[in-house]
């Protein structure tokens, strides 16, 4: 019961690996999240760096968000294709809504219930590509 106090994916995973998983039968299931988890360890300081560049913390939900605003809608579509193809190589699709010129996106892994090591890598890959439009 204990385990429902913990707040995010990654403390409950980083818990989840020390001890084994506790439902063993789904141990071969679970591998291809476990390995995306973010110990406690881990979580601070990639987050400390996502929020300089702009990124917040949802509240009420583990979740990364960011608001970015282009020159024209070409600009913000031509970054929402080059983000989308990133999204689908890697099997992780941003929540995201476009407006004209402005894009907001919402980052967090739906198979886990909150932040992974994918969300902070497709968030650095939004980064890069935003600094290139
Ligand atoms: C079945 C498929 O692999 C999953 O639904 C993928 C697809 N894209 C995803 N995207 C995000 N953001 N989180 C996920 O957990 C996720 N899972």
């Amino acid at each position: 019961m204990h385990w429902l106090m913990f707040r995010s994916c990654s403390e409950l995973c980083s818990i989840f690996s020390k001890q084994g998983n506790i439902f063993p039968s789904t141990r071969t299931a679970k591998m291809a999240t476990d390995s995306l988890w973010l110990t406690a360890g881990e979580r601070e300081p990639l987050l400390m760096e996502l929020k300089a560049t702009g990124w917040v913390e949802v509240e009420g939900r583990d979740a990364l968000y960011k608001e970015l605003h282009f020159k024209t809608f070409n600009q913000a579509f031509g970054f929402m294709s080059r983000v989308a193809l990133q999204a689908e190589k890697m099997n992780h699709h941003p929540e995201w809504f476009n407006v004209y010129n402005k894009v907001q996106i919402t980052l967090t892994t739906h198979d886990c219930g909150g932040l992974s090591k994918k969300d902070i890598r497709l968030a650095k890959f939004i980064d890069k590509v935003a600094l290139t439009m």
